[in-house]
């Protein structure tokens, strides 16, 4: 195995310091000399540990046409990511232990990232049987993590069953909180003044927040984990903050676009940015970056969410819903929250590494840039800025929705246990 010495990176907190990473961990931190070894020039880069995505929807099986584990893989690592969680709600669904081996070993084969199945909550998705909880955290793939997310687990019985059942083996339930009586199914926006106006049919964010309120109160009854997947409103940050403030396990996630586009990218019908939760007003996007740096929210993820452009490119009401993340998060964090001074690169690290490795329970991922660990590196030019294509993506689709924005930082180079998957933006197959 290659050498790698990473050559006078920003350590956070340990200024410029050089890193020599060989047989998969790091095994040298300060000033080192004369080994040999191929140089990585970090010269202005910020090393951060490997990121890791708890919200990544990767397409196969089934609609390869969007996204594969290859190409999704390739996007996690040029966006610095060197672990995803990938969601459920493929056809077939991951409601087995089989289906969740599968996701696992095509991830392990195409070796760009580690690719960590999450495994649905109730059987297909349908909301009425659980699926098989236990198999899946007893397999191969280890399964700790639990969603239903596209659809929200909305049957308080089964949600409470389904926290009980996790907490036996220390698991997580991650919920897309949408009341379905709230949310009408031809919604396709945020409801407010705005809708109206376009003549688009929304729905409330309190349809968000009734979850949000039910399923934190079931984690104190539980006393199991609830996990907030794409927190969208002011509302729910308020009452994750007071469970938090009652010693409630709950923790929350925000995507990059809710923290970064409001309703208003809606004036033009454009259906790139229709999205489930809906992008909202700006007052909510205030409160969610607020939270974040406050540590209220825990974590970003991407809810990268690739749709081929037969399913994307319609009129806005009747577009699939989603759209990418893996390869912009990093600059979009960076952008709205680092250079304006809301976020340290250590806050960066705990939200998009260290903390959402410890609610998914990967114990090789998210650990110190620090002697003996494993070499997961992300390397980031935190100056450079980037008018963003997306027919640069190495994401199969194209609802990308900074197209044309220009964007700060930039990804260098990605090491997954000391191999480079990423490196100088090119990556590494
Ligand atoms: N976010 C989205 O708008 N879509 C997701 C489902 C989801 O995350 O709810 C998808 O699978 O396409
Ligand atoms: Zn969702
Ligand atoms: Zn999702």
């Amino acid at each position: 195995m290659t050498t790698y010495l990473i050559k006078g990176a920003d350590l956070l907190g340990a200024g410029r310091q050089d890193l020599l990473v060989t047989d998969g961990v790091i095994a040298e931190v300060g000033t080192v000399t004369a080994v040999d070894a191929t140089v990585i020039d970090a010269d202005g880069l910020v090393a951060l540990p490997g990121l890791v995505d708890l919200h990544t929807h990767l397409r196969e099986p089934g609609r390869e046409d969007a996204e594969t584990v290859a190409t999704g893989s390739a996007a996690a690592a040029a966006g610095g990511f060197t672990a995803v969680l990938a969601m459920a709600n493929t056809s077939p669904v991951t409601d087995t232990a089989e289906a969740a081996e599968r996701v696992f070993d095509l991830g392990r084969s195409c070796g760009l990232v580690d690719v960590q199945p999450i495994g649905a909550v109730s059987k297909g998705l349908a909301g009425e049987e659980l699926a098989e909880l236990g198999l899946m955290a007893r397999s191969r793939a280890a399964v700790r993590v639990f969603s239903d997310d596209g659809k929200c687990v909305h049957d308080a019985r089964l949600m409470r069953r389904a926290l009980e059942y996790v907490k036996t083996f220390g698991g997580v339930v991650s919920q897309h909180a949408q009341e379905p009586r709230l949310a009408d199914s031809s919604a396709c926006c945020h409801e407010g003044e705005l809708s109206g106006r376009l003549g688009l049919p929304g729905w409330p964010g309190v349809a968000e927040e009734v979850i949000v309120a039910r399923d934190v109160m079931l984690a104190r009854h539980t006393g199991s984990r609830v996990h907030i997947a794409h927190v969208s409103t002011a509302g729910s940050v308020e009452v994750v903050r007071w469970a938090k403030s009652q010693g409630i396990a709950v923790t929350a996630e925000v995507t990059p676009h809710h923290l970064m586009l409001d309703t208003t990218r809606l004036t033009d019908y454009d259906p790139t940015f229709k999205v489930n939760p809906p992008l909202r007003p700006a007052e909510d996007i205030a409160e969610l970056r607020k939270a974040l740096a406050d540590g209220t929210i825990d974590a970003v993820a991407t809810d990268h969410a690739p749709h081929a452009r037969h399913d994307k490119e319609h009129a806005f009401a009747e577009a699939a819903f989603g759209m990418l993340g893996l390869e912009q998060a990093l600059q979009v964090v960076n952008t709205v929250m680092v250079q304006p001074g809301l976020m340290s690169w250590e806050q960066v690290a705990a939200a998009m590494s260290t903390t959402p490795a410890r609610i998914a329970g990967l114990t090789g991922h998210g650990r110190p840039l620090a002697l003996g660990e494993p070499a997961n590196i992300t390397l980031i030019d935190p100056s450079a800025t980037v008018e963003v294509d997306r027919a640069d993506s190495r994401s199969l689709s194209r609802n990308n929705p900074w197209h044309d924005m220009t964007l700060t930082g930039r990804v260098h180079s990605t090491l997954l246990r000391g191999r480079p998957t990423l490196l100088d933006q090119e990556v590494q197959q």
